[in-house]
């Protein structure tokens, strides 16, 4: 076993009978349905992290992130429309905080998005209409048919994926018990958009856990996805349900990864040092941190997993709160997953907090480069184009099911 330095030694539904598919993916999404998303929730929200530095301003950008909240309203896409990013305000300061909320609905009474019985084709109009559009395609072209019979099974299955309310910190693949008590326990948690979720995300925790393996000196014991709220304002940025629906679908196939819905339902932003202390709050606080073998407790250590991109927005002025950054990196720390194209090593040199805080900081190198990107697979599925294999077959027959992303607009350079 190579003992890794932290800054020295980086280590590196096919043709699937149409009738058929719906109970197959209702089954395992039900069971999950239950076990993940039905439990308590009326525990009050985690309280809010002191104030952010001095960094602080009412007025940046970023060229690649949206400006942040002015706003805390929230709203949801419609199967239609999915893709309404333009009609978003201009966003404040991300490295500002703004008052936490109580627990709240994101999804409002009057949202328009399917509370049908989840396999009752003909009371949802939607559903309606995906099946006849599946039947009278089926004599023209086999493609197009099989297409919108697994976009009625999709949308079949939303009801389950996309609920969010009422919430409950997802336990059902948490490791309760610690392995080896000699490693310390870890949590990872990745902040994003997922619009969509790609397997290169699900790649990220892949590598994250061969590193510490190879490392030896952690025990992963879950890693979580929370998809960002949608104040976010980012270019494409779906709804937090199709995000949310689209993460769950994608984590089904894994043993070790959970959705956190915390974050989308805040009432407003939340920013990624609230979002840690959340974990820390239901991991250590409310379930006492990880049992040992002796039946002893122990406290489970939470960490970022980022990739380089992201870690070099901490260079952006204004986006992060210096106050907030020395907590992510000195509380937690970060896992940070090289991006083809960018020099993660060089900008931890150059950046004063990083480095500062480097012993937390460890960069997990691609053995095998994977850049799919959600900006492309949006593109794609807006031109038309093939997003099989870049993402799962389940996230995309969500896609196509509910019509994300087909009206996007991304202004060109975000795309390059
Ligand atoms: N190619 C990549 N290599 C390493 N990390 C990545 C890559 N793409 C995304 N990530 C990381 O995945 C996390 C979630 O990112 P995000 O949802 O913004 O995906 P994205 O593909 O970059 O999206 P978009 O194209 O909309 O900007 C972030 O930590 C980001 O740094
Ligand atoms: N001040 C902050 O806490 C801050 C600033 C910028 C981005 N972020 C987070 O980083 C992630 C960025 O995601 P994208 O790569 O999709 O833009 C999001 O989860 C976002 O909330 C946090």
């Amino acid at each position: 076993m190579t003992p890794a330095n932290t800054l020295a030694l980086p280590t590196g539904v096919a043709s699937v009978p149409a009738a058929s598919v719906p109970d197959r993916l209702s089954v395992a999404l039900s069971l999950t349905a239950q076990s993940e998303y039905g439990v308590d929730s009326s525990r009050p929200p985690p309280g809010r992290s002191s104030p952010a530095g001095s960094s602080r301003a009412s007025t940046s950008t970023s060229p690649r992130r949206s400006p942040p909240p002015t706003t805390t309203t929230t709203t949801t896409d419609t199967a239609d429309h999915p893709a309404a990013s333009g009609s978003r305000e201009p966003l404040a300061n991300l490295a500002t905080p703004v008052p936490l909320p109580s627990n709240s609905r994101l999804l409002s009474s009057s949202s328009p998005l399917p509370a049908a019985p989840p396999t009752v084709a003909s009371s949802h109009p939607a559903l309606a209409r995906i099946a006849e559009s599946a039947s009278s395609l089926a004599s023209i072209t086999p493609r197009a048919a099989s297409r919108s019979a697994h976009s009625l099974a999709a949308l079949s299955i939303s009801s389950q994926v996309m609920t969010m309310h009422p919430y409950s910190f997802p336990t059902e693949r948490l490791q309760r018990t610690q392995v080896d008590p000699q490693k310390e326990p870890l949590v990872l948690v990745a902040c994003g958009s997922y619009s969509p979720i790609t397997y290169l995300h699900l790649r990220m925790f892949e590598m994250a856990m061969d590193w510490v393996r190879e490392d030896g000196r952690f025990e992963i014991l879950a890693g979580y996805f929370s998809p960002v709220h949608e104040a976010y304002g980012k270019v494409g940025l779906a709804s937090a349900a199709h995000r949310v629906a689209m993460c769950r679908l994608a984590a089904q196939a894994s043993d070790w990864l959970m959705v956190d819905t915390w974050e989308p339902t805040r009432d407003g932003y939340v920013r990624t040092v609230e979002v840690l202390d959340h974990f820390n709050q239901e991991l250590n606080g409310r379930l006492g941190g990880v049992e040992l073998p002796d039946g002893t407790r122990r406290k489970v250590r939470i960490m970022l997993l980022a990739g380089g991109d992201l870690i070099e927005s901490f260079g952006t002025p204004n986006l992060w709160a210096e106050a907030d950054l020395h907590r992510i990196l000195g509380e937690y720390g970060c896992f940070i997953i090289e991006r083809t194209g960018a020099d993660v090593w060089a900008f931890l040199l150059s950046h004063d907090i990083l480095y500062e805080h480097r012993r937390n900081v460890f960069v997990v190198k691609q053995l095998i480069y994977n850049d799919i990107s959600s900006t492309k697979v949006r593109l794609f599925v807006k031109r038309n184009m093939s997003i099989k294999y870049l993402v799962p077959d389940a996230v995309m027959h969500h896609i196509y099911a509910h019509r994300l992303y087909i009206g996007e607009r991304e202004p060109p350079s975000a795309v390059i």
